[in-house]
């Protein structure tokens, strides 16, 4: 995994009203296990959660795409910064040689619509870096993806990066995953009742989550691959998450789980207070 280490500059930009500040921040990167660069100012500002994903969206590729990349696309509100930035580059002529491998058909309309060239796994099965958005962050860097329903795309995708960079908003951070929401599980439609009576008989799942078929309107929900999705809602943090997610790996007619595990090499961070780079040792 890449890490950081040089001295590197921030520039946050901040909303206040219909103003916008660029907040030049110097943030010195060392550090053990976890490299944290902290953006520090005094001066605070009311700072949309659209506005937060949007810096970490431009940072993203400000930072870590360069011309002649294979590039990842994520799916969801934070990722479309990412690819609209992209995007923007492009047609800038800031980058070239550029392609992508959109996560989802959605990422992959908008990355059309604005000029991306695109290609898929089946020509390049390397990338040199994937950026996406998650639903939870632990203090590991591990995730919980899926919520927006694109997770086995993203998965297949994010493996195959060299880097795969992360980009949130503050309230995606937990200290353990599994406390903010669903858990999402891919499965197929065949017999999905059955399996998700198995998956929560699972040594991990029974007794501390409810499962729910995710729904869209009167139907199950779809995903971009035809299967269906059960949202697994944990009361408390998940204690072994490595052991549940080996669990759900073993039941047949389930197609993926949204934990991504020790797949992140940084996460990107906007707070009110400023943007953080979160390093993976
Ligand atoms: O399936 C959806 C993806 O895993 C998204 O990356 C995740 O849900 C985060 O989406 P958002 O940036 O919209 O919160």
């Amino acid at each position: 995994m890449a890490r950081q280490k040089n001295i590197f500059s921030v520039m946050a930009m901040v909303t206040v009203g219909a103003s916008a500040f660029i907040l030049p921040l110097k943030q010195p990167l060392n550090g053990p296990a976890l490299c944290v660069q902290r953006a520090s100012s005094t001066t605070r500002f009311a700072v949309s959660q659209d506005e937060l994903k949007k810096q970490v969206g431009y940072k993203s590729v400000d930072d870590y795409v360069q011309s002649g990349m294979v590039v990842g696309l994520g799916t969801g509100s934070t990722a479309a910064f990412a690819v609209e930035r992209l995007g923007m580059k492009l047609k800038a002529g800031e980058l070239k040689d550029i392609v992508a491998i959109p996560t989802s058909i959605r990422t992959k309309e908008q990355a059309e619509s604005l000029g991306v060239p695109l290609v898929t796994l089946d020509s390049h099965s390397v990338l040199d870096v994937a950026i996406d958005g998650a639903d939870e962050v632990d203090p590991a860097l591990n995730l919980v993806k899926g919520r927006g329903g694109a997770l086995l795309r993203e998965k297949m995708v994010e493996v195959c990066a060299k880097k795969f960079i992360v980009i949130v908003d503050d309230s995606k951070m937990v200290p353990g995953l599994g406390v903010t929401g669903a858990m999402p599980v891919e499965i197929t439609p065949f017999c999905h009742e059955h399996t998700q009576r198995t998956i929560l008989e699972l040594p991990g799942v029974k007794g501390a989550a409810t499962g729910k078929l995710r729904m869209d309107g009167d139907k199950p929900y779809v995903t971009d691959n035809d299967n269906y999705i059960v949202d697994l809602y944990y009361t408390d943090p998940i204690a072994d998450v490595k052991a549940v997610a080996r669990a759900l790996e073993g039941v047949v007619g389930v197609v993926e789980h949204g934990f991504f595990l020790d797949m992140t090499t940084a996460v990107i961070v906007a707070g009110k207070e400023g943007i953080e780079v979160i390093n993976k040792k």
